[in-house]
């Protein structure tokens, strides 16, 4: 299949380039570089890259037609969380509108296929655990709610374009590739596992950790990670499934499992073979105290499977990544 993938140069987008390279599909990248990274692409030379943005549509239009593209893989946003409360605007922008200029420029080049990074922001304080996709959404923050502006887009869109899209709600991605020298680096880092992991570099001096009295066994908060792998093999099983399947659909991508953050320095300090400094801090606001998926609805349909599901597993392809690149891509 000839893929158009939006933020391939970024995080979870060039784990899944690396899927879809390895599965014999055609690759073409687009990335405005604003958070990804170009050497994330250099052990795929047969991936073209254009360093363009969502908002050149002429642009993506000509790509479009001129590779002749089949399917979209769509991660290109903006995703933090604390700086979507302080600059919403700029989050409607670059997530909503941005999409908006991608699906029209679909439209007029005719692609009918997109798989899109929605994410568990979308269901804000769960009302159920494990959640299942048909639970109540209700972000809460502009990030999350940009999520949700996007997957209503997208039905949409296929309700008056017949575009087909799957919207594929992440819970926390986490490791790093196993073969290729491809792992996580977002500047600045606001994810747990590889501050974590610079702490026990040295560093840092301390992970902090944010609340301590949260309704939980240990009174840190619960998340579900999910190996960046696992992620990627989904997005593959997903655009395979759009091929003989029509309509819009959701589906959320987790491990079913909980873990603590005190649970995940553990795992961690048995990783690295050392104790990790902690500090116990204040909440972070906007935290939900436990997030967990129900993935079933991804096995059953897709027939995803995850390769990567235990934490020490995932911690430990992190943790390679990091040992290995102390400065992320910057050294290379
Ligand atoms: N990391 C997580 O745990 C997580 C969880 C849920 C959802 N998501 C979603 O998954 C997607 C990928 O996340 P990631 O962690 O890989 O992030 P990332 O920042 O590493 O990747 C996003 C990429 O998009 C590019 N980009 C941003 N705006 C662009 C624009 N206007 N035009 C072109 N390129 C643009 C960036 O340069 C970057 O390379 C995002 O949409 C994010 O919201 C991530
Ligand atoms: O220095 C830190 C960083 C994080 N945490 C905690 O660790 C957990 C995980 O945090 P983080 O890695 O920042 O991920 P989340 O805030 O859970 O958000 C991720 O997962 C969400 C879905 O679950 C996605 O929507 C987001 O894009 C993605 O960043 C949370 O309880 C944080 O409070 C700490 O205690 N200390």
């Amino acid at each position: 299949m000839r893929i158009l993938v939006t933020g391939g140069a970024g995080y979870i987008g060039s784990h899944t380039v690396a899927e879809l390279v390895d599965h014999g599909h055609e690759v073409t990248v687009i990335d405005n570089l604003s958070q990804g990274h170009r050497q994330a692409l250099e052990p795929f030379p047969t991936v073209e890259f254009y360093q363009l943005s969502l908002f050149d549509e002429e642009a993506l239009t000509q790509i479009m037609r001129e590779k002749g593209i089949e399917s979209v893989v769509h991660f290109a946003a903006f995703s933090l969380v604390g700086q979507s409360t302080k600059e919403p605007l700029l989050y409607y922008r670059n997530n909503v509108s941005g999409t908006e200029r991608l699906l029209s420029a679909m439209v007029t080049s005719g692609v009918k296929r997109i798989v899109f990074s929605s994410t568990a922001a979308v269901y804000g304080d769960p009302s159920t655990l494990p959640i299942p996709e048909g639970a109540r959404t209700l972000p809460t923050n502009p990030y999350g709610e940009t999520k949700l502006a996007i997957e209503k887009m997208l039905r949409w869109a296929n309700e008056a374009y017949a575009i087909k899209s799957i919207s594929l709600r992440y819970f926390n991605a986490a490791g790093a590739h196993t073969k290729y020298p491809i792992g996580e680096d977002h500047r600045p880092e606001s994810h747990l596992i590889p501050l974590v992991l610079q702490t026990a570099l040295g560093q840092r001096e301390a992970i902090h950790i944010y609340g301590c009295d949260y309704p939980t066994p240990d009174g840190s908060c619960v998340r579900d990670y999910i190996h960046v792998m696992d992620l990627a093999s989904a997005h593959r099983l997903a655009l395979e499934w759009l091929v003989e399947n029509s309509g819009s659909q959701v589906f959320n991508l987790g491990n079913g499992l909980g873990f603590s953050v005190r649970e995940v320095i553990e795992m961690a300090e048995r990783v690295v073979g050392k104790p990790i400094p902690i500090v116990e801090s204040d909440r972070r606001w906007g935290d939900p105290a436990v997030l967990v998926a129900s993935p079933e609805r991804a096995k059953l349909t897709l027939g995803w499977k995850q390769e990567y599901p235990e934490l020490s597993d995932i911690i430990r392809s992190a943790w390679n990544w990091h040992s290995q690149h102390p400065h992320g891509y910057e050294q290379e």
